[in-house]
């Protein structure tokens, strides 16, 4: 297996009549061999045209893509050896998922009819489609039709995978269940691979690392932890996180805090130059209500969750409302007066100039 590596990738989109679309704006990536990177950003920020460009489907405006440390920017999609599943799977309608399976790699290399057979009953059976082997497209659910993209581009034991929002069409129980096979089958084949996802679940508990994109720029690169621990400005804090992060203008007062209205002082977990605007972040779950001490506020909402509650709280004079969880057992009521610590250890600062973290 081999490591993949793209050096100053860039692409601008030009249609005559329209301005120039920068999609992907110079990005310097390393993957080590069998790392399994999880590519997240909103809608259009260029996550499928740095695919693309991988896979050969979209030439490049500029930059290098290295596969094994050799340069493959030149060559046909056919010739880069890399497996290819798109949300949007495209199988041969009048084939067979068997004969689907095939029929990648019987393009690209003449292989023996044995050894094609054994090779498609034996990845029908790592991703669950033995029975339906002889079943044509059409026939499929969304969900098992995504299972044969998968398959067929796991088939060519391409030497990196590219997956774009490949588990997008099942439902939450086999979404659950193809994810923990889709690590299994990653990590026993060793793909060096890239997974582009809207879920960031998937992205957390999948990826050996993360890219965080915005506007065609990688915001942060870094394991799971470091992201959702240590995001490295706004944007990655306000992206990333499940309920989000709640992001308070203040004026730091130089001694490890912040003020958050006239009434309201938060403190940091470390000092910042005195008059310095920032913005303070806090997660859902850094926060608590507590019966002394902390800081006075009021109950806008309470959602009880399953397994949690989430809190909608207004502090004294602070505009933007903070989320908390809260205990199960938790019952608020509207207009409810409670008070709520924040651990300045889990807290997060930024300038609120540049969104940049402080630290
Ligand atoms: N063929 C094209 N011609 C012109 N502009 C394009 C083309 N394909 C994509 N774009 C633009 O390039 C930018 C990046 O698009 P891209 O599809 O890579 O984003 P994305 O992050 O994959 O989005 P999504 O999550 O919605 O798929 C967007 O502004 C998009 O409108």
């Amino acid at each position: 297996m081999t490591g993949l590596e793209l050096r100053e990738l860039r692409k601008t989109y030009r249609s005559r009549g329209r301005p120039p679309v920068d999609a992907v704006r110079g990005i310097d990536l390393s993957l080590r061999s069998g790392e399994l990177l999880g590519l997240l950003g909103p809608s259009g920020c260029g996550k499928s045209t740095t695919l693309r460009m991988i896979a050969g489907l979209e030439p490049v405006t500029g930059g290098d893509i290295l596969v094994g440390g050799a340069s493959v920017v030149e060559r046909p999609a056919q010739q880069r050896n890399i497996g290819v599943a798109f949300e949007n799977y495209a199988l041969y309608p009048p084939l067979s998922v068997a004969e689907n399976l095939a029929f990648g790699l019987k393009a690209r290399r003449k292989a023996a009819r044995g050894d094609v057979d054994r090779k498609v009953r034996e990845i029908a059976d790592r991703v669950g489609l033995t029975g339906l082997l002889d079943a044509r497209p059409a026939g499929l659910s969304s969900g098992q039709k995504q299972r044969v993209s998968l398959a067929r581009a796991l088939i060519r034991e391409p030497d990196v995978l590219l997956l774009d929002e490949p588990l997008s069409h099942l439902d939450a129980a086999q979404r659950d269940t193809t994810r923990r096979e889709l690590k299994r089958i990653q990590k026993d084949l060793g793909h060096t691979t890239i997974l582009v996802t809207h879920d960031q679940e998937e992205a957390l508990s999948l990826a050996d690392r993360i890219a965080v994109m915005k506007d065609g720029v990688i915001q942060q690169l870094g394991t799971p932890y470091e992201i959702y621990d240590s995001p490295a400005n706004v944007f990655v804090a306000d992206f990333v996180g499940e309920p989000a992060i709640t992001l308070l203008p203040g004026i730091a007062t130089g001694d490890a805090h912040a003020r958050l209205s006239d009434s309201v002082r938060i403190a940091l977990p470390m000092p910042v130059d005195q008059g310095r605007e920032v913005v303070v972040g806090i997660r859902p779950e850094d926060v608590r209500l507590t019966a002394e001490g902390g800081l006075p506020a009021r109950v806008v909402a309470h959602e009880p969750l399953l397994e949690s509650g989430l809190a909608t709280l207004a502090l004294d004079g602070v505009e933007r409302h903070l989320v908390v969880l809260t205990d199960p057992e938790v019952r608020l009521a509207h207009d409810e007066r409670v008070r709520v610590a924040a651990d300045p250890r889990h807290t997060h600062v930024f300038d609120a100039e540049t969104g940049d973290a402080l630290r």
